[in-house]
């Protein structure tokens, strides 16, 4: 792929580090946990679909949360968690896929690998629900073989874009699983226009996600109003500067984000 020379520094090194992680030993077979049911379910139970993440530290987040990933987890489920995103990148985000192992076991809930995927061996190194792949990383040829790759495997692609044009691909690509991520990855700003500017031309049979800066019921209002199926929420839920912040708590105020509209 050319090299994307608008990218913030911290994108940069992420990118680097993925280039030079191996893929898994065996090809993985999966029995996933269907996300666009677990989308049912949770309308059907009157909670907003919230995919609450696991995210030990990032980039853009003012701390770290040291807490055992699994508690963390569970806690969200307890909260309305219709799934739980896993970020398994290690130096930048304090992930692994044995977090997400230990996770996919003691949750029933469908689990995202939430990683920075380059090739076809990477796909194997842990088995998960969906796995995310990246346009503005993939050339187009390469993210078609990699969702086909996936769903061979068994795993349900959740593909990411930030515009119109990245959409494009992404359905070229046979994208099912759509996220509209709000966060800039040149300057790391987020902005829910982003996913304003795209959910119009989102097909109606994609399950749409919006991702990133959703932090208040108001946001989870206004990102649902604008076409999301689901909602993926890191930060406001880890909310890392407060360490021992409860993030139940945190995952039921967003669940619950359409019971007191008025
Ligand atoms: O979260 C970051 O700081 C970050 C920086 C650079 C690339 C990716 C990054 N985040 C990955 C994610 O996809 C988010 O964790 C996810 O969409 C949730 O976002 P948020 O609710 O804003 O934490």
């Amino acid at each position: 792929m050319e090299t994307d020379t608008d990218l913030a520094p911290a994108v940069e090194s992420i990118l680097e580090a993925a280039r030079e992680r191996p893929g898994g030993n065996e090809v993985v077979d999966v029995d996933a946990r269907s996300l666009p049911d677990a989308v049912a379910r949770a309308e059907a139970d009157g909670r907003v679909p919230v995919i609450a993440e696991v995210k030990p530290t990032s980039p853009t987040a003012n701390g770290t949360r040291d807490d055992d990933p699994v508690e963390l987890a569970e806690a969200m489920v307890a909260g309305g968690a219709t799934a739980i995103s896993v970020l398994t990148e290690p130096s930048h985000f304090g992930g692994s896929a044995e977090s997400l192992a230990r996770i996919r076991e003691a949750v029933d809930v469908p689990v995202l690998r939430k990683d920075f995927l380059l090739r076809e061996a990477q796909l194997d190194a842990v088995a998960a629900d969906l796995l995310l792949l990246i346009v503005r990383f993939l050339e187009p040829e390469t993210l078609a073989d990699l969702v086909a790759a996936a769903r061979e495997r068994g795993f349900q692609p959740l593909v990411e874009v930030h515009d119109r044009a990245e959409l494009e691909t992404a359905l070229e690509a046979g994208a099912e699983i759509i996220g509209v991520n709000n966060r800039d990855l040149a300057r790391l700003e987020v902005d829910l226009e982003t996913f304003e500017s795209v959910a119009p031309e989102v097909p109606d049979d994609v399950t749409l996600i919006a991702e990133s800066g959703v932090s208040s019921p108001a946001d989870v209002r206004r990102m649902r109003a604008a076409g999301a199926d689901a909602l993926l929420v890191g930060s406001a839920i880890m909310d890392h500067g407060a360490g021992d912040s409860d993030v139940t708590e945190n995952t039921r105020r967003l669940v619950e984000a359409e019971d007191d509209e008025t």
